[in-house]
C-alpha cells in the first residue's frame, strides 16, 4: 500500500506503507545509529516526533520483550528506507511491522532516506505528516504546516509516572539476563523524577549502588527532601524544558541541599533551575555514535544522543563550566557546578541503543553523593 511523507516546507516523499496505517504527525527528526531501533521506538523522549533511520536496513532482527525503554512507543512515526519482514535473532518474538501495527505507529518505507536527511540537515528539522489514506501533496503540506511547532511545548508531563515506585533491575548480564539487586548493594538513596525516563538509566543507577524511588515530574521536593535521599536524579524527556515552569521551581529547591544529576531533559532542566537559557537546534542530535570531549579528562567518548534543544554555557558563565563539549557541533554536552555538588550530560550515558564509553558518570555521581553524605 502506498504512503506519502510531507514536511511542512513543501518537500513530498512517496514510499511504502509498513506498521500502522492512517495518518501521523510530529517533527521529522533524524537518527544515525546503526542499531537499536527498538530502543529508539520505546524512547520517550520521541514523543511527538516522527524519526528517519538514517541507517538503511530496519526490522532484520525483529522485536524482542527484553529491549524496551518504557512501557509503550511513545514516537509517532518511524521512517525506513528498507524494511524487512524476513527477521533473525535469538531473542525476537515478533517482526517490527507487527509491532508498530500492534502499538498503532504509522510508518513509510521505500523512500530516500538520504535525501530526507540531507534536507533535514539543510533546512531544520521541522513538523511532517505520513499518510497512507491522503496522497495530496498540497492537502498534505497544509496539514503538516497546522502541527503546533515543538518549541514552546511541555511533552513531559504526559509521560512521566502517576505515583512513586522503587526499581531494583540491574544491568543485563549475558548469562542471567535482568536480576534484582539485593538491599546490601544499594548504598545511596537516589531520588529520581521521571520526565520520561529510560528503563537503562534506572538499571544504571541501580547496578552503581543506587536504592532507586522514581518520582513523578510534579512531585514537591518537600516530600522528596522528607525521603532523606543522598543525591537526586533528574531524567531525560521529550519536548522544550522551558515551558516546564513548575518542574523548574521545584528543582531549584534541591540546589545547594542535595547533589544533583541530570540527563539530556534532566541536564537542561537543570540548566534553567541554576538561571541559564536553552535553546531550540537547527536538527540536534539523535544518534548513537556523536563524539564528546570530557574537559577534564580530555578523553573523547562516543555518545548516545537524541536532543534537539541545547543549554547555553555562556548563560550559566557565573554558576557553571563546561565539562563535555560535542566535537561535532561543539554544543554543550555536559556542565558542572563551580561550588555545588551538582553536573549533568545532554548525551545518554545509559546508551541504549549506543557504546557503553560514558557509563562512568553513573560513578561519578555515586563518588558525589559519598563525598557529601552526612
Ligand atoms: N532525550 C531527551 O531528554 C531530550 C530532551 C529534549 N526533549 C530535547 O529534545 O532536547
Amino acid at each position: 500500500m502506498k504512503a506519502v511523507l510531507a514536511l511542512a516546507d513543501g518537500r513530498v516523499f512517496e514510499g511504502k506503507s509498513f506498521g500502522a496505517t492512517g495518518e501521523a504527525t510530529g517533527e521529522v527528526v533524524f537518527n544515525t545509529a546503526m542499531t537499536g531501533y527498538q530502543e529508539v521506538l520505546t524512547d520517550p523522549s520521541y514523543r511527538g516526533q516522527m524519526v528517519t533511520m538514517t541507517y538503511t536496513q530496519m526490522g532484520n532482527t525483529g522485536i524482542n520483550p527484553e529491549d524496551i525503554e518504557s512501557k509503550q512507543l511513545y514516537l509517532s512515526g518511524f521512517i525506513v528506507k528498507e524494511y524487512h519482514d524476513c527477521y533473525s535473532n535469538w531473542r525476537a518474538t515478533m517482526s517490527l511491522d507487527a509491532y508498530l501495527k500492534e502499538n498503532g505507529v504509522v510508518g513509510i518505507q521505500g523512500l530516500d532516506t538520504r535525501a530526507l536527511t540531507r534536507h533535514l540537515r539543510d533546512k531544520g528539522a521541522q513538523n511532517g505528516i505520513i499518510s497512507t489514506v491522503d496522497f495530496d501533496h498540497e492537502s498534505l503540506v497544509k496539514k503538516a504546516r497546522a502541527v503546533p511547532s515543538m518549541a514552546g511545548l511541555d511533552l513531559a508531563s504526559g509521560v512521566t509516572c502517576d505515583k512513586p515506585y522503587h526499581w531494583t533491575e540491574k544491568l543485563w548480564d549475558l548469562e542471567a539476563g535482568y536480576n534484582a539487586a539485593k538491599q546490601e548493594e544499594l548504598k545511596y538513596k537516589v531520588v529520581a523524577y521521571d520526565f520520561g525516563i529510560k528503563y537503562n538509566i534506572l538499571r544504571c543507577l541501580v547496578s552503581a549502588g543506587c536504592d532507586v524511588t522514581v518520582v513523578p515530574a510534579n512531585f514537591p521536593a518537600e516530600e522528596a527532601m522528607a525521603m532523606n535521599p543522598d543525591g537526586i536524579f533528574l531524567s531525560n524527556g521529550p519536548g522544550d524544558p522551558e515551558p516546564m515552569t513548575a518542574v523548574i521551581e521545584n528543582i531549584r529547591k534541591f540546589v545547594g541541599k542535595k547533589p544533583i544529576f541530570g540527563i539530556c531533559l534532566g541536564h537542561q532542566l537543570l540548566g534553567l533551575a541554576l538561571g541559564g537559557k536553552t535553546m531550540k537546534l537547527k536538527f540536534g542530535n539523535h544518534g548513537s555514535n556523536l563524539p564528546v570531549m570530557d574537559m577534564d579528562t580530555r578523553k573523547v567518548e562516543i555518545t548516545a544522543q537524541n536532543h534537539g534543544f541545547s543549554v547555553d554555557i555562556v548563560s550559566l558563565g557565573h554558576a557553571c563550566e563546561l565539562a563535555h563539549e560535542n566535537l561535532n557541533d561543539q554544543t554543550v554536552e555536559g556542565m558542572k557546578h563551580k561550588n555545588l555538588p551538582i553536573f549533568s550530560v545532554q548525551h545518554h550515558p545509559e546508551a541504549s541503543p549506543g557504546p557503553h564509553d560514558s557509563h562512568y558518570l553513573f560513578g561519578r555521581f555515586v563518588e558525589l553523593m559519598e563525598k557529601h553524605t552526612s
